[in-house]
């Protein structure tokens, strides 16, 4: 009679890889000994030396998107193929990993959200701070309201040719930065106010209360989205920015880059 072993046993028999999701360091080097398996960590950080790292931009609370995205950057930097089977472990309901998924490596769902990342003008640290500020502030609202913010990360000087100003920038003189505690209290108490925030590559804010005026010829975000969504999708197109947008209306993160969108993240499964 076939045993447990024998049933689940299916879903790593014969897998090209193990994917492991931000593992502990003893669960991690359970896995370094076994003869002929190739072991990817995936996770914020390489907590625990893995020789094989595949680095998220966040830790994605939702599973089946940490594993589209961890398989992605998995595939972009050449640790998987195109159609290798994986046995993919996270851990879901408690904080060790208690969960294994088996998943086909496929290039074609690819999202560009390693392009955001690794490939913008703009710092990954730096794009990684504005998602943050984006998700929490759509988490928590603003004194307990909904609120929409955008962001506009990189290329500034040209952002900054095709808008105007829409009241006094708060940021004139000052120098700084996305990241830095203070910054985040200002971004969201300014976020109640019209228009986007402008930042440069490194990070620092250039300005806030701009209305974009890109072209919106050709761009295509998708049906239901308003002018905040669209300012936003089209001056990715039109410049090297990406734009970081909180929608006041169903609470979503979307990031744009080339006037498409990429990634769109619920804040409150983080
Ligand atoms: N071209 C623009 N540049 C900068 N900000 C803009 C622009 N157009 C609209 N906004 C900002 O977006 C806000 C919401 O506009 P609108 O409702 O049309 O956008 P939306 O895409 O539906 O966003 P939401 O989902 O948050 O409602 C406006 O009040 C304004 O602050
Ligand atoms: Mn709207």
């Amino acid at each position: 009679m076939a045993g447990l072993d024998d049933v689940f046993g299916d879903l790593f028999a014969s897998v090209d890889a193990v994917v492991l999701f931000s593992p502990s360091g003893s669960y991690y080097e359970q896995f370094v000994d076994i003869e002929d398996l190739d072991v990817i960590v995936v996770g914020t950080e390489n907590a625990v030396g893995a020789e094989t790292f595949v680095e998220l931009p966040l830790e994605f609370g939702n599973i089946s998107e940490r594993i589209r995205y961890g398989l992605e950057g998995a595939l972009e930097q050449g640790v998987i193929e195109d159609g290798d089977e994986l046995a993919c472990a996270s851990s879901v309901f408690s904080d060790g990993i208690d969960t294994v998924s088996r998943v086909r490596a496929d290039a074609e769902t690819r999202t560009g959200i390693y392009d955001l990342f690794v490939k913008s003008r703009a710092d990954p640290e730096v794009v990684k701070s504005v998602l943050e500020v984006a998700i929490e502030l759509g988490k928590k609202g603003q004194k307990g309201k909904p609120v929409g913010a955008l962001f506009v990360v990189g290329d500034a000087g040209k952002v900054m040719n095709k808008s105007r100003p829409l009241s006094y920038n708060p940021f004139e003189k000052s120098h700084v930065h996305v990241g830095d505690p203070i910054v985040n209290v200002m971004l969201k108490e300014f976020s109640r106010l019209d228009g986007a925030f402008i930042i440069s590559d490194a990070g620092k804010i250039v300005s806030a209360y701009r209305y974009l005026e890109p072209s919106a010829e050709g761009v295509d975000i998708p049906k239901g989205l308003g002018a905040r969504h669209m300012a936003g999708g089209a001056i990715t197109r039109d410049t090297n920015a990406i734009a970081i947008v909180l929608s006041e209306s169903d609470g979503l993160v979307r990031a744009f880059k080339a006037g498409e969108l990429i990634l769109e993240v619920d804040p409150e499964a983080y």
